[in-house]
């Protein structure tokens, strides 16, 4: 993978000076004794894709489940849009135009792919149950609008050709696909992807940042994965965690650089060294 672009990065300097879509201020986490988040700020711009990164146990998790809803912070605030959320629940986020990809897929095993994605496009549905039960003319046509936009989603993912088959029977990158499909289809303003590249080989994680990289500017994304290069390469700007803590922010090629950064994953790499060895 190649180191982002300057154009990439003008773009993200170009838009610092506008209002964060979406911000987390001063959030403190702690599970018992243990600080797994300590006031971490992280302002997300509008069509910023913006990466989530540290090593393993940073908080990174913790960061995506407080901005979903379903960690509540014991210090910090949430803001969206310029307004403050308090009691964020993770069945809010589809109403106020944010979608997620979550490490376990939850896709229903029941439905078809394609009915799979139509869940994630109902924000759009126009009628009522009544009507499709009766199916009144504009029943059909508001079916026929939310199939053509899940349709749209599965071909952006590049999966429009499984659309009638059950998840069951895909293998994992494919069933990736209709998950971010799913989250496409809800046309968000924020999606939020946890650990996308999990599980995917080097080809396809290639396809998933040109993927990302293509909503850029459409909406915001906040990226959380561990895959450096894949971070890199398809963020505007990047947060990184270490032990909890911010320990730097800003477009790739500063956060690359920083020693903070370079001394967080090497205190990783001597950890797992010591583990095996
Ligand atoms: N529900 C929980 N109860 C207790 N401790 C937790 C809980 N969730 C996370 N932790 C702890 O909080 C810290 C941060 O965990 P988190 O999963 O957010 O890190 P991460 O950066 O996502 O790690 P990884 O890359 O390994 O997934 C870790 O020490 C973890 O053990």
């Amino acid at each position: 993978m190649t180191v982002p672009d300057t154009s990439q990065t003008r773009l993200a300097e170009s838009r610092s000076g506008a209002a964060p879509l979406f911000s987390a201020t001063g959030v403190t986490v702690r599970f018992g004794g243990l600080t797994a988040l300590d006031d971490v700020t992280l302002d997300v711009l509008p069509g910023e894709v913006h990466g989530v990164i540290g090593p393993n146990g940073a908080g990174k998790t913790t960061l995506f489940n407080v901005c979903c809803g379903f960690v509540r912070p014991g210090a910090g605030t949430l803001t969206w849009r310029g307004q403050r959320l308090t009691g964020l629940r993770p069945h809010q986020l589809a109403g106020m135009g944010i979608a997620r990809t979550l490490q376990g897929l939850g896709l229903f095993g029941g439905l078809t792919v394609l009915e799979n994605v139509l869940t994630g496009a109902d924000r759009f549905r126009r009628t009522g149950f009544g009507s499709a039960l009766l199916a009144l003319p504009r029943a059909r046509a508001d079916e026929r609008a939310l199939t053509e936009r899940a349709l749209a989603a599965l071909t952006e993912a590049g999966v429009a050709e499984y659309a009638g088959r059950y998840p069951g029977s895909l293998p994992y990158p494919v069933r990736k696909r209709v998950a971010f499909a799913r989250a496409l289809a809800a046309d968000p303003e924020l999606l939020l992807l946890d650990e996308p590249a999990s599980g995917l080989g080097a080809a396809e994680l290639t396809e998933l940042g040109e993927l990302v990289r293509a909503l850029a500017g459409r909406m915001s994304v906040i990226l959380v994965d561990h895959h450096m290069d894949l971070v890199m390469t398809v963020c505007d700007r990047i947060t990184v965690l270490d032990f909890g803590r911010v320990v730097a922010q800003g477009p790739p090629a500063q956060v690359r650089d920083d020693p903070a950064v370079i001394d967080a994953y090497l205190g990783e790499e001597a950890s797992r060294g010591g583990d095996h060895g």
